[in-house]
């Protein structure tokens, strides 16, 4: 029932709760009649519950399990059988939808289809392309097909996990021999340094000024940089690579993209991709003045959003009492369940992969 007291599993790392200070968010749900129940991953998940929905980061989990890893198999089969079984359950976000954003060429591809992305609205993504292996020849012709320029950005295919973050800066075609496979080449774009990090609930959104890479101008000949692409763009970052020569600035230093704009492109990434819980890197084109998607996180670290835990336990209750209702109309109109067990799935959170890409 909309309205009613509500029990929430949650499953983040450690490290993830005590960065967002998870006990503000649990008194948060509690103000909301949400009860949190904090999930164990080694006990059969069904014992814990029953759950009205569950709220989760597992995509190291499902990270190791793309790369074949034992136990992040194991975590993910457990709970999706879980899910399976409970089908009546909220999993915000569902894992269909983040094994989909781990890779960084499919999450591409998907935001590369929708209608938003055109000249009247001035969004796009930087011309990329998936480099499986080190074959020299094979990697130019690839480049030249998908039209990467340089210099050019070499980013993980897995977004998630240990090594997701480490990156290359290529100024030329010979800096191929230096990226890491498999890896997105991406054409790198001039900004002037700056980033904006759009922190998503469903479709509200806060934007949040990052520090970002330098300009490059007439650079064709630079050895290639390698980078922590999750170090950058932190609010203290202190690397080199983010401080901007005043000599090298293009166009309009701080133009900041138009907030209408930026909220359709939360809008079709919610509906394109299925996530709840997001967050969206743009840059603003230094030269024309297009907004530039250039990456798309899983449950970030909301940094700089007042009053988190309010506005997440507002978006987990809204979600909560949708999928109730959702769940009643279903039993109303089918009468094939009991409104606890037996329901299809309708959010966003849980359509099938079909579904996703018919919307993209
Ligand atoms: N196409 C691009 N043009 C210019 N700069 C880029 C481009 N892509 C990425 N960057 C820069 O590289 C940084 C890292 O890129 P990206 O966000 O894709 O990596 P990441 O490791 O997934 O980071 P995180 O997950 O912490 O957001 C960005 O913060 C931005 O400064
Ligand atoms: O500055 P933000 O909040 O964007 O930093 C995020 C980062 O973008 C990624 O989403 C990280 O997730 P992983 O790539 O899965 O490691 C987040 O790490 P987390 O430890 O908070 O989950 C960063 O906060
Ligand atoms: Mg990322």
């Amino acid at each position: 029932m909309p309205g009613s007291r509500k029990r929430l599993g949650y499953w983040l790392s450690q490290k993830k709760c005590k960065k967002l200070s998870f006990s503000d968010i649990e008194d948060a749900l509690r103000e909301r009649d949400i009860e949190p129940v904090k999930i164990d991953l080694e006990e059969p998940i069904d014992k814990q519950g029953p759950f009205n929905g569950i709220l989760h980061k597992l995509t190291d989990f499902i990270a190791k399990a793309e790369n074949g890893d034992d136990e992040g198999q194991k975590v993910l089969q457990y709970f999706e059988s879980y899910i399976q079984d409970n089908p009546s359950v909220l999993v915000m976000d569902s894992i269909a939808c983040l094994r989909t954003l781990i890779n960084r060429y499919k999450t591409y591809c998907i935001i590369n289809k929708c209608q938003l992305l055109n000249e009247e609205t001035a969004v796009f993504i930087p011309p990329f392309v998936e480099l499986q292996t080190n074959v020299y020849e094979t990697n130019v012709h690839l480049l030249r097909l998908s039209k990467v320029n340089f210099p050019a950005v070499c980013k993980p295919v897995i977004a998630h996990g240990s090594s997701a973050h480490q990156m290359t800066l290529i100024f030329n075609e010979s800096g191929l021999k230096d990226a890491i496979y498999p890896c997105v080449v991406q054409t790198f774009v001039n900004h002037n340094a700056v980033l904006y990090k759009l922190f998503a609930l469903g479709r509200k959104y806060t934007t949040v000024l990052r520090p970002s890479i330098k300009n490059f101008n007439n650079c064709e000949d630079l050895a290639s940089i390698r980078f922590d692409g999750g170090e950058i763009s932190k609010p203290n970052s202190s690397s080199r690579l983010a401080v901007q020569d005043e000599r090298e600035v293009n166009g309009h230093l701080h133009e900041s993209p138009c907030p209408k704009i930026l909220n359709r492109i939360v809008q079709a990434i919610n509906e394109s991709i299925g996530l709840g819980l997001f967050g969206v890197d743009v840059i603003v084109e230094a030269s024309t003045g297009r907004i530039a998607i250039v990456d798309v996180n899983a449950f970030p670290g909301y940094e700089g959003v007042t009053d988190f835990p309010g506005r997440l336990a507002d978006f987990v209750r809204e979600e909560l009492d949708k999928s109730s209702h959702e769940t009643s109309v279903i039993t109303r109109e089918n009468g094939i369940c009991n409104g606890t067990n037996d329901c299809r799935n309708l959010t966003n959170f849980r359509k099938t992969d079909t579904e996703k890409t018919s919307m993209a």
